[in-house]
């Protein structure tokens, strides 16, 4: 055994550190000028610094450079593509998440094929021997209860409004909380609440309808769609 290793992280002891609580999402889309490994970093010590429980960030090199710098849970995922199953694709993105030293690696689970003919349930099974837990990232309700089912250590509603062709939320524009609320109540694992959070306040009401903890991307850490959310206001008097 490779006693460089970090041990695996319980499932009890990750839901107890973030049981109420935020996890910022640090990620640039591609062409981004913020996608940059050491800016990404930066973001990750800055959520680390304002009180974030744990960070979620994108790619090998980025998990394994904020693993060294920032003492908090990771969540590692491996986007590839933006079509399909895009994150964490194949059991080869899973593990080698794992292996840059993330302790959770967030992977689709979304009822849809993947590109390496896997399933969710093998990919799983794969990152937990490589000793890290799993986060499944659904759209719909009955994914997240057959994540769990299949060995997810947490549920995540990241994909909801995004799979075509799956229900879409009457507040489409904002958090899916009506599956934050079906999810909570249905399942024994963590369900956090993901997925277009812009305001503490709707953080504070997915906690409310049962969410486990919050993560947060855009709102906190990408600058380039923020200011175009400014620039689209001012277009609109
Ligand atoms: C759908 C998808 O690919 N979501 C990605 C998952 O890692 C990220 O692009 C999001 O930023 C993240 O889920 C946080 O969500 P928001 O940025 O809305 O707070």
């Amino acid at each position: 055994m490779n006693t460089s290793t970090p041990s695996p992280t319980s499932p009890t002891d990750l839901a107890e550190a973030l049981a109420g609580r935020l996890i910022v999402s640090c990620q640039a889309p591609p062409g981004d000028p913020m996608r940059e490994t050491s800016t990404l970093v930066r973001l990750a010590r800055s959520a680390a610094a304002g009180g974030a429980a744990a960070v979620r960030a994108n790619e090998p090199e980025v998990v394994a450079a904020i693993r060294a710098a920032v003492d908090l849970p990771l969540i590692g995922l491996w986007k590839d593509g933006d079509t399909g199953v895009y994150i964490t694709p194949t059991v080869r993105h899973a593990v080698a998440i794992a292996e840059a030293g993330a302790d959770v690696v967030a992977i689709d689970a979304t009822d849809r094929p993947r590109p390496d003919g896997s399933t969710f349930a093998a990919a799983a099974d794969a990152v937990h021997a490589a000793g890290a837990l799993v986060m499944a990232d659904v759209a719909t309700f009955d994914e997240g209860v057959t994540a769990a089912a299949e060995g997810a250590d947490l549920v995540s509603t990241t994909l909801s409004g995004y799979v075509p062709g799956t229900p879409v939320s009457p507040q489409q524009e904002g958090p899916d909380l009506d599956l934050v609320a079906a999810l909570s109540a249905a399942l024994d694992v963590p369900l956090v609440a993901e997925g277009r959070i812009r305001t503490p306040q709707e953080a504070a009401q997915a906690l409310a309808r049962g969410a486990h903890s919050v993560v947060v991307g855009t709102a906190i850490t990408a600058p380039t769609a923020l200011t175009g959310q400014f620039v689209a206001g001012l277009t609109q008097r």
